[in-house]
């Protein structure tokens, strides 16, 4: 049973685009920390998404701070755009940065938390060396380009791993678990040691998203 602060960020590719104005007022109105923004590209990750302008529209009337995915390649191309059009947070693949310190740096300079992502079959261990210069680790429970698929199991291991890592290097970032995220894995997610959970299928997709989301901060 854990009893640190949990935050939840509901990802916005489960919504009902037709209803946005509702689905948006829905989260400022809830107990929903952050709105997850996932961008794709249909190269890097099978799939395409949304992008800078729904972004820029989602901003004026989104109340929570906007954690913004990339699931791109070469991601650095589009950092200062997605900081004008209103991204509180930038998280890039590591999978896509070969240069990853860099990607980061700039970033940051640009006045955003930076985010490294992690894929399902990349190591904890890789991390290492990049750990203490980042304000959120994104741990892939699922292979990133869709939403609504079933929880990886071995993402626990990988959060375990993530936490010792955290804790040896004193680092400050948080670590976010994103990919079928459920009511019924929550808590085991929480005491693995994660920090952020994101969840769209769980919110959106269920008869009362806000009641959904007290009950995934209780982890
Ligand atoms: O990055 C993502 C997909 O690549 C999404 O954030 C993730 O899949 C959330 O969706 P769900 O909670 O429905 O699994
Ligand atoms: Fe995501």
């Amino acid at each position: 049973m854990q009893t640190k602060k949990i935050y939840v960020a509901p990802s916005l590719l489960s919504a009902n685009f037709l209803q946005l104005d509702r689905e948006i007022d829905m989260i400022n109105n809830s107990e929903a920390d952050w709105l997850h923004f996932d961008v794709m590209d249909g190269n890097f990750v099978p799939n395409i998404s949304f992008g800078l302008p729904i972004l820029a529209q989602v901003k004026q009337q989104i109340k929570k701070p906007l954690d913004v995915h990339l699931m791109i390649t070469a991601p650095e191309r589009y950092a200062e755009a997605f900081r004008e059009a209103g991204a509180d947070h930038l998280t890039v693949h590591y999978e896509a940065c070969p240069h990853l310190h860099r990607n980061i740096q700039q970033i940051r300079q640009l006045g955003m938390k930076a985010g490294v992502a992690i894929n399902p079959h990349t190591s904890v261990s890789l991390l290492a060396d990049i750990i203490r210069d980042v304000d959120i680790v994104l741990v892939m429970s699922v292979n990133p380009g869709f939403g609504g698929q079933e929880f990886i199991e071995h993402s626990l291991t990988k959060v375990r791993q993530l936490r010792q890592l955290i804790n040896d290097t004193s680092s400050g970032a948080l670590i976010e678990i994103d990919g079928g995220v459920t009511l019924e894995n929550a808590s085991r997610l929480a005491d693995a040691g994660c920090d952020v959970l994101v969840a769209g299928n769980t919110v959106f997709n269920s008869d009362n998203p806000a009641a959904v989301i007290r009950q995934l901060k209780l982890g």
